[in-house]
Parts: C-alpha cells; sequence; structure tokens
C-alpha cells in the first residue's frame, strides 16, 4: 500500500483533506477571492472572511456549486493554493490521492474531479475515485463490503445525496439539489418579507446553526444584523426558533418525500436490512436539532444522526488509505465500469 497519500472532499462549502498517517489536516470554506479578475488574493477561510464584503473589483465566489465543479479554473488556482499551504509553501509531490466523487452525476462530471488532481501542482503519482456515499458509509463506522445493506443521508450545503450501499457498491443514489444553502436562503427570504430586514448569508448561517430545529416548539431567539429595507438604515432585531422552523420545515419535508421515494425503490432484503440498522444521516446538515426525531417520525425507522457528521466523507476516504482491506474501494476513474448518466 502507498506511503504517502492524501485524500480530498471537495463539498460545495468545505474543502477537507485527510493526509494518511496523520487524520485530517485541512478542513476550509471551498471558496476563492479575485482582484481585477485575475489576481487571487485568498482562498478558504481567509476568502470567507471578504464574502459579501468585498469591494465590486473583488469577485469572492464558490467554484463547486450543486456538488460537481462548475467553475473549474478558479477551483484548480484554488486546490494549488491550499495544497501549497499544507506543503508548507512547498509543492507536494509524488503522492496518491484519492478524491470523494458524488455517485448521481454525469461521467464528464466525475472526470472533472479526477482531471483536477491530474492538471494540479501537485504531481500526483497516482489518482483514485471512491463513490463519496461509500466514503461516508466508511467514515460513520460501517463496514459497506459485506451484503446488509445500509442507508445514508448526507445532507450537504447544496445537495443531499440519498443512498443504499451494499457490498461495497451503490445499488441505488439520488442526488437532491437541497441542503444548508436552501435553508440559510429561505430564512433570509423569510426575514425581509416578514420583518423589513436584509441579511447577508452569512448572517443567515449563523442564525440557521444556532436556531435551527427540524421540530416545533423552541423558544430560543438570538439578534440579527441587517438593513431595513423600508428605512434604508442598518437595523437589528430578534430572530425566534419559531420564525426559523417555519421557514426551513418546508425544504426538510423535500428531503424526507425524497428518502421515501429512494426507500419505495429499495430491494425488499435490503428493506429488512435498514429496518434493523437505521438511516444514517451525515453531511454538515445533520447537526441540525432533532433532524432524528423528525425523520423518525416520517419513515418510522430508526434513525443515526453521525457524531462527525461534517466529516464523514473524508474520514471514510482515511480509512481507504489506512486500511489495507478498503483499498479496493477506490477505482482508477480511466478504467471504471460507472454507469454514463447524462444530465436530465
Ligand atoms: N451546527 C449546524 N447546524 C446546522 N447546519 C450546519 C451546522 N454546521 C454546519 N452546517 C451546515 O452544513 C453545510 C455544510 O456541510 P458539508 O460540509 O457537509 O457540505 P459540503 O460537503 O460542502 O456540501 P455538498 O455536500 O452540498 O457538496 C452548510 O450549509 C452549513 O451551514
Amino acid at each position: 500500500m502507498v506511503k504517502k497519500a492524501l485524500g480530498i472532499d471537495l463539498g460545495t462549502s468545505t474543502i477537507k483533506i485527510y493526509k494518511k498517517g496523520e487524520g485530517v489536516i485541512l478542513d476550509e470554506r471551498n471558496i476563492i477571492a479575485i482582484a481585477n479578475k485575475k489576481d487571487i488574493i485568498a482562498v478558504g477561510n481567509d476568502a470567507f472572511d471578504m464574502y459579501e464584503k468585498a469591494p465590486s473589483n473583488i469577485n469572492v465566489t464558490y467554484p463547486v456549486k450543486s456538488g460537481v465543479i462548475a467553475d473549474i479554473a478558479n477551483m484548480q488556482s484554488l486546490l494549488n493554493h491550499l495544497l501549497r499551504k499544507i506543503g508548507q509553501g512547498s509543492k507536494i509531490s509524488g503522492m496518491s490521492y484519492i478524491i470523494a466523487v458524488p455517485t448521481d452525476i454525469t461521467e464528464v462530471e466525475k472526470r472533472a474531479f479526477y482531471d483536477l488532481i491530474a492538471n494540479s501542482s501537485a504531481k500526483a503519482k497516482s489518482i483514485l475515485v471512491v463513490e463519496k456515499p461509500v466514503a461516508d458509509a466508511l467514515g460513520v463506522g460501517l463496514d459497506v463490503t459485506n451484503a446488509r445493506g445500509v442507508m445514508t443521508v448526507n445532507i450537504g450545503a447544496d445537495t443531499t445525496e440519498i443512498s443504499i450501499i451494499s457490498l461495497g457498491g451503490i445499488v441505488l443514489s439520488k442526488l437532491i439539489p437541497v441542503g444548508g444553502n436552501k435553508l440559510d436562503e429561505s430564512i433570509r427570504q423569510y426575514v425581509k418579507k416578514k420583518y423589513n430586514l436584509i441579511i447577508g448569508d452569512k448572517t443567515a448561517e449563523v442564525i440557521k446553526k444556532e436556531l435551527a430545529n427540524a421540530t416545533p416548539g423552541d423558544e430560543n431567539t438570538i439578534k440579527a444584523f441587517g438593513r431595513n429595507v423600508v428605512r434604508g438604515l442598518p437595523s437589528q432585531m430578534d430572530i425566534s426558533s419559531a420564525m426559523v422552523y417555519e421557514s426551513i420545515k418546508e425544504y426538510l419535508y423535500t428531503i424526507i418525500d425524497s428518502i421515501k421515494i429512494i426507500l419505495e425503490r429499495t430491494p425488499p432484503e435490503i428493506s429488512s436490512d435498514i429496518i434493523d440498522t437505521g438511516i444514517y444521516i451525515t453531511g454538515g446538515s445533520a447537526n441540525i436539532k432533532n433532524l432524528e426525531t423528525l425523520i423518525n417520525k416520517e419513515t418510522e425507522l430508526p434513525v443515526n444522526i453521525c457524531k462527525d457528521a461534517s466529516n464523514s466523507v473524508v474520514l471514510g476516504l482515511g480509512r481507504i488509505m489506512e486500511e489495507a482491506s478498503l483499498s479496493m474501494l477506490a477505482n482508477d476513474i480511466r478504467q471504471s465500469t460507472y454507469s454514463t448518466k447524462t444530465r436530465d
């Protein structure tokens, strides 16, 4: 097995890197700040600090959208910078790479993840890809190589990926365009419509992390700052859990409807495994309070919220690098037999 290896989970809002033998060495926002259309002035968390605050000549953008690489050039620059950062200034060359790719995307979109590493300044020794749901389940600590079926629901920033895994492969997988960002947007719209207060994406995310609850009844509040639409002046107001619940519940039910659709399509033998083991909820948005209560109520199945839900994919990549018996779960995309999905 290779000695020097990195595992990369390239998400819509975050990029995480696992180094073999060391663990998670990077967890940053997947965002880049560019001045005058050409000069990179910040990447990762430093660029996130500039988000929604930059003057018009500085463009702060997320190169990954809905789980796929939407802006290849900027993603390439961002990755090169972060790889230099973890190499402490020098280039990391001669390493092996494993990158997680969503299942329910096209071949071309999958290939873009491979090409990103191949064309990076990293001079990779080898590049393998792993289906994201497989890495996800491994990161939770599950054994995906046996015939016991498992169901994972990874609720990230732009997407939710619902998957059934058995014998180390994907039986079913559906990527839906709903995740934490939709909840943030919904909170923004609600606060604007009801209270004439315009708040930024970052504020909406803070409100969500503090107050989002998948069941009604919480009575917490926090202060939010923004601009009053009518007066045009800076303003503040108390936002309550009840308001946040009202604004996000529709999207939570969209996710639950998709879980039900996948359950309906699941082969009966695997269904009985899922009745036993339950649904595993992962991804950063799994941290929403009482999500397990809501999903359990709607599906009547046991629900497990994973302890380190935000890191499950990158930890799964780590297991593939560290445990020799799992190395066969990583594939060379150039020889793979992935389905040839095309965009609908
Ligand atoms: N405590 C929390 N409560 C609610 N949401 C949270 C919490 N912590 C993180 N999140 C949300 O989780 C999302 C990020 O999750 P994650 O890192 O799994 O996504 P990603 O991999 O970047 O996105 P995607 O899977 O869509 O490509 C963000 O929307 C963030 O606001």
